[in-house]
């Protein structure tokens, strides 16, 4: 089976806390893989990492397709959609979209129909700061489907949703799998149905030390 991301040893420390250490895993193509833990274990920061927007403190990761340091954003092979949404207070639902389109590369006529199926097409309209937290997170959600990228990193992607809103999302990453696409997700709660899970946890100290050791003998 093609892998999409390959993890390789990657720790992370923030302040004299290690978050994680020497963590190793793959995903490959058509997986879904949920990243578990408690609240500060480091899930949010394992994402970002994953998404190139912060350096991890050792190890490496390696996309096997696209190219995460281009400057070009239609080479990028990752969608990150994280808790803070970037969505502009005064600017249109509509207009937010087609920014994000013209961002990536993509024709226009994408906007509408990713619009009608995150729900948000008749408050195309309305600007930012008129959405609820719920229909804040569609609005992020529709920039999935305008540009296909085959790495979706999802930071609680169920979060704030109804019901319906949460079918969409699941609907959207079946079809993304069945296409090869793969999904990373931090999530509490219920999870996805055939998802793989990890666990983010800290080190202990005797296992963070072993660890050293081996690696300085390396
Ligand atoms: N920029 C930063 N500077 C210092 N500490 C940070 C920074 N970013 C995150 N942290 C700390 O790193 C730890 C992990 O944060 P992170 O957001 O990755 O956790 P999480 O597992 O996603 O949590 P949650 O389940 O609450 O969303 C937390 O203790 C947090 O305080």
């Amino acid at each position: 089976m093609e892998k999409l991301i390959t993890v390789c040893k990657v720790g992370a420390t923030r302040g004299y806390r290690t978050l994680f250490y020497d963590l190793s895993f793959s995903v490959n193509a058509g997986e879904i893989l949920e990243l578990r833990g408690e609240n500060g274990s480091g899930k949010s920061t394992l994402l970002r990492i994953l998404a190139g927007l912060t350096r991890p403190d050792s190890g490496s990761i390696d996309y096997s397709i696209g190219d995460s340091s281009s400057q070009n954003p239609s080479f990028y092979p990752v969608h990150f959609l994280g808790h803070q949404d970037g969505i502009k207070a005064q600017e249109s639902v509509e207009a937010q979209i087609v920014f994000w389109t013209k961002f990536f590369g993509e024709d226009v006529s994408k906007v509408r129909p990713a619009l009608e199926r995150v729900g948000l097409w008749k408050r195309r309209d309305v600007p930012g700061r008129g959405l609820s937290a719920g229909q804040r997170r569609r609005l992020s959600l529709a920039r999935l489907l305008v540009s296909y990228r085959p790495i979706w990193l999802l930071d609680e992607p169920l979060a704030a949703l109804d019901s319906k809103g949460q079918d969409i999302v699941l609907e959207m990453m079946e079809e993304h799998t069945q296409k090869g696409g793969s999904v990373i997700a931090a999530m509490h709660g219920e999870g996805f149905k055939n998802a793989r899970t990890i666990n983010i946890c800290a080190p202990s100290k005797a296992e963070f030390k072993a660890n050293q050791l081996l690696d300085d003998l390396i």
